[in-house]
């Protein structure tokens, strides 16, 4: 090897398969500068083109190639032109010139080998020549990156950079099989591993030396890419953990997107790479438009951020905040941007509804019925509409008013603040009612209620509502003085309530006392009566004790009242009962039925006898005259009495006996009292049944007119006709006038018959003068009651009136009492008839108390003696005395007189002596019905 070694000129050696110098010729150990035997072949490299060398040099020991190339000389850093030759058994020979030997092209190839020496001596990336398993050369960046020395790597394994030895492999492996093939091989992110333990990560690239020459090794270029991996890593980290979508793009493609970027737009993960953005828009104006926006903003250099709206997978279009960079401005077309999206659609929705609900809440203040005002430090902060109008404040001027201006004077201010200080320190709302001032000087009254935002600042800002009360309080003023009102009116309603119901009261006493008591009298009633007699009945029956009824009767009462009026009338009756009450003991009950009817009851009676002696005291009580208006008034009672157990033991019967008995003692001539004896009860029923009887016998014409013609006593020559009643009854027959004309007397009913009589009789007379009788006198008997009945006079008049008779054919016969009566009122009713031309004659005289006063004034102008005196007249010498009597007193008078019961030639005779001018009676003829009346005048 040597010999041979030494017949080459130029230096060389030859290595073992191991690139171990086995044997170097003078030459190279001259360059070299030293023996060469059994050092690397790579030590007489240059370091920083050492690891170059050793890759080269690996593989021309390997024979994989042959390597020709420059190499730097270790020591004087020269190119040095190499040329490899392996051995086929492993190893090669290497064969040195120096460039300066190539002539000029070689010196500018020197040249050029200088630079790239120094551009890999400075290079910012690692870069180094292996051979297999051995790292030729590194640049002083490599070293550097992985922490070691440059000869710590050179002719060291590259496996030491690895984690382990099979990352290398595995490392190795995957680059051979790129680089085998003349490629490049490209890594982006290899681990490596520094000196001290610690990670890197490279970017590798490599790329085999010389296909041709095996040996000339592999360069590998290697770029610490830690950092930027680190920030890849945490861009990633941010992108997947960001709230907000991010996605790049470049030329308006999506190159890259988070998942919250997939999930807001509904993309599966790697879905949208590569899609046109456009799909984000609603259109293609949207799409444009945001392109040219963005953009113009993106190209200066600036952040691009706007408000829009994207359009979902689906199609929904969403609300986004959207900020866009570019990474690098210059290279808008086809850089990288940088896009995040902030899906606004919920915060747009809740805007929205806010922003609806502020102008919700706007339009309720604006349109509130009450003011609304914010109050900060004494000032109006805000305030709404209504409150501007309570002031009279418009658009916005009482913003910034101080409060104290909305009061009319310091007093009501300060009052207000203080309350309401008070009351915002006890942590209360302040409610009070004030009275307040608009800007036109105006006052009003207004309910505020006022709390502070924070109750816990109380002296920060407050809200208050304003209520305009001054109608309210007017309305509660009106309404006040109503209740006033209505309390006074209410007092005085109850007042008159009460006042009513006392009179109530007292009315229903009243009407109590008048049901049971006489209203004239003030006596007890029948009611009350009966009801004691009740009662005294069941305490006689009980105690067997007896008790009387005394039934009164007033005699002639109907005529003082018929004649003097019922004034006159009630105060005899109001006597009557004073008096009666006076002669009966307590224990008795004096009662009036009504009329002139009164009933005294007396209890506890022993003897019958006793009420004997009550009927005495009654009669004499009642025996005095009663004055009245210049009268006196003269009364008497029929009395009837009835005895229990001894007559009835019942109420009803008891009183019916009382009064039958009553009617007994008016029959017994009056002002007399009769016990009750059993006939008299079927006397009384018919007088009952009579009486009943007789008040319809009127309406049903049951009543007829009879004539008896009175008679000249000298000429016998009908001078007049006497009109007398009749009662034609349905089952008696006709009732003669003395059994129905008392009954009509006390029940009043004879002032309605007896002008019925005289207008029948006036009729009649009108009718025979019609058919051609002579025109007769008629003389029509007036009763007492009637007489002195106040209406007598104008029926009178009315009757002469409606017939058309001659007054002068009209005489009325009044008996001698009733014309005695009544003194001076029968004298005024006497000239009134007289004026009236009708006559006037005075029936059954001598029967009665005439008063010679009296007659000598009355006009009255004819006389008739009572048929008692004509009677007995011839055997009575008494009779003939009074006949005479009468004859002569009425001589004196100037009067004629008739004689009545004229029923002989006798009696006829003694009156013709006695100078009697008229006669009337059965000798002549009886009373008959008026178509008998012209046979008598025949
Ligand atoms: N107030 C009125 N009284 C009237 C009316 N009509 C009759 N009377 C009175 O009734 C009494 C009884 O009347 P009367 O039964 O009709 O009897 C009269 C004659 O019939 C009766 N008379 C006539 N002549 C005789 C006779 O010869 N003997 C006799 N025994 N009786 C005779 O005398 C009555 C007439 O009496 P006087 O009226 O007194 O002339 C009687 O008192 C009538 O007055 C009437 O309408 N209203």
């Amino acid at each position: 090897m040597a010999d041979a070694l030494a017949l080459i000129a130029a230096p060389a050696c030859a290595c073992d398969g191991e690139g171990t110098i086995r044997a170097a010729n003078a030459a190279l150990v001259e360059l070299a500068g030293g023996a060469l035997e059994g050092r690397p072949l790579v030590s007489l490299f240059c370091p920083r083109t050492a690891a170059e060398m050793a890759v080269e040099i690996r593989l021309s020991l390997s024979g994989e190639r042959r390597w020709d190339g420059l190499i730097e000389h270790g020591t004087t850093g020269r190119p040095v032109e190499v040329r490899a030759k392996p051995f086929p058994a492993g190893g090669a020979t290497f064969v040195f010139g120096d460039v300066l030997t190539f002539g000029d092209g070689q010196a500018a190839l020197r040249g050029r080998l200088l630079e790239q020496a120094a551009v890999v001596e400075h290079a910012p990336v690692g870069i180094a020549v292996t051979l297999p398993d051995l790292v030729k050369s590194c640049n002083p960046r490599m070293a550097e990156m992985l922490g070691y020395a440059p000869e710590e790597l050179i002719n060291h394994s590259p496996a030491q950079v690895f984690a382990t030895r099979a990352h290398y492999e595995a490392f190795i492996g995957e680059a051979v099989l790129v680089l085998t093939t003349g490629s490049l091989f490209e890594k982006s992110e290899v681990p490596l591993r520094r000196r001290d333990g610690s990670t890197i990560w490279c970017r590798i690239r490599a790329k085999a030396v010389d296909m041709s020459a095996r040996e000339a090794g592999t360069v590998w270029i290697v770029e610490d890419v830690t950092e930027a991996r680190q920030a890849l890593t945490e861009i990633q980290s941010i992108m997947t953990n960001a709230t907000i979508g991010i996605f790049f793009t470049r030329a308006r493609t999506i190159t890259r997107y988070n998942h919250c970027f997939g999930s807001m737009f509904g993309y599966a993960p790697g879905e949208a790479l590569g899609c046109s953005t456009r799909m984000l828009y609603a259109d293609d104006a949207a799409f444009d438009d945001m392109g040219r926006t963005a953009y113009g903003v993106l190209g200066q250099g600036g952040s691009f951020k706007t408000e829009t709206t994207m359009v979902r997978r689906d199609g929904t279009r969403m609300w986004v905040n959207m900020i866009g960079y570019a990474v690098n401005p210059e290279e808008l077309g086809t850089g990288t941007m940088i896009w995040m999206i902030e899906d606004r659609t919920g915060q747009k929705a809740a805007e929205e509804s806010l922003r609806n609900a502020l102008l919700e809440n706007q339009a309720i203040l604006d349109n509130a019925v009450l003011g609304i005002a914010v109050v900060e430090k004494g000032r109006t902060l805000h305030c709404n509409r209504k409150m501007e109008e309570l002031f009279g404040h418009q658009g916005g001027s009482i913003e910034g008013l101080p409060v104290r201006e909305l009061y009319p004077d310091d007093a009501g201010w300060i009052a207000a603040r203080d309350q309401t200080r008070r009351d915002f320190e006890a942590g209360r709302v302040h409610m009070a009612e004030y009275e307040l001032v608009r800007r036109d000087g105006k006052r009003f009254w207004a309910r505020l209620s006022g709390r502070p935002f924070d109750m816990a600042d109380r002296g920060g800002r407050s809200v208050w509502l304003i209520d305009d009360v001054t109608a309210q309080r007017e309305a509660a003023d009106a309404l006040r003085r109503a209740r006033d009102e209505l309390e006074v009116r209410v007092q005085e309603r109850t007042a008159e309530l009460q006042a009513e119901i006392v009179e109530r009261r007292q009315a229903e006493a009243r009407v109590h006392h008048m049901a049971y008591h006489d209203a004239l009298t003030g006596l007890p009633n029948r009611a009350l009566l009966s009801d004691r007699l009740d009662r005294t009945l069941l305490a006689a029956q009980r105690d067997g004790a007896k008790l009387a009824l005394l039934f009164i009767d007033l005699d002639r009462f109907k005529t003082i009242n018929d004649s003097l009026g019922h004034l006159a009338g009630d105060h005899l009756l109001k006597e009557v009962a004073q008096r009666l009450c006076r002669v009966v003991r307590a224990s008795d009950t004096v009662a009036r039925l009504g009329g002139d009817e009164f009933v005294v009851l007396v209890p506890g009676v022993r003897v019958p006898e006793e009420c004997s002696h009550v009927g005495d005291k009654i009669i004499e009580a009642l025996a005095a005259p009663v004055e009245f208006e210049g009268h006196s008034l003269h009364i008497s009672p029929s009395i009837g009495i009835c005895l229990y157990p001894d007559d009835g033991a019942d109420a009803a019967g008891l009183m019916r006996k009382a009064d039958a008995a009553m009617y007994y003692a008016k029959a017994a001539g009056r002002n007399n009292y009769q016990y009750y004896a059993e006939p008299m009860n079927a006397a009384a029923a018919r007088h009952f049944e009579m009486e009943t009887r007789l008040r319809g016998a009127l309406l049903r014409e049951e009543f007829v007119l009879f004539y008896q013609p009175i008679v000249g006593v000298q000429d016998g020559r009908v001078h007049g006709l006497e009109v007398l009643l009749r009662w034609r009854h349905p089952e008696q027959g006709l009732v003669a006038p003395d059994d129905f004309i008392p009954i009509l007397e006390e029940n009043g009913l004879i002032v309605p018959v007896g002008e019925w009589v005289i207008r029948r009789a006036c009729e009649q007379a009108m009718a025979w003068q019609r058919a051609g009788l002579p025109a007769l006198p008629l003389a029509v008997n007036l009763s007492a009651r009637q007489f002195m009945h106040r209406g007598l006079i104008q029926s009178i008049r009315a009757i002469v009136d409606d017939t058309g008779i001659d007054p002068g054919l009209l005489e009325f016969e009044i008996t001698e009492t009733a014309l005695m009566q009544h003194g001076g009122q029968t004298l005024e009713t006497l000239g009134q008839i007289y004026r009236m031309g009708i006559r006037l004659s005075i029936d059954d005289f001598g029967t009665g108390y005439s008063s010679l006063a009296y007659l000598k004034r009355f006009p009255v102008r004819k006389i008739k003696i009572d048929r008692a005196f004509v009677r007995d007249l011839e055997t009575s010498s008494e009779d003939q005395a009074i006949v005479a009597a009468i004859m002569a007193l009425a001589g004196s008078l100037g009067m004629a007189v008739v004689a009545e019961g004229v029923e002989n030639e006798a009696q006829l005779a003694l009156l013709r002596r006695h100078g009697c001018q008229y006669a009337q009676g059965y000798l002549f003829a009886r009373p008959v019905d008026a178509a008998a009346v012209p046979v008598l005048l025949d």
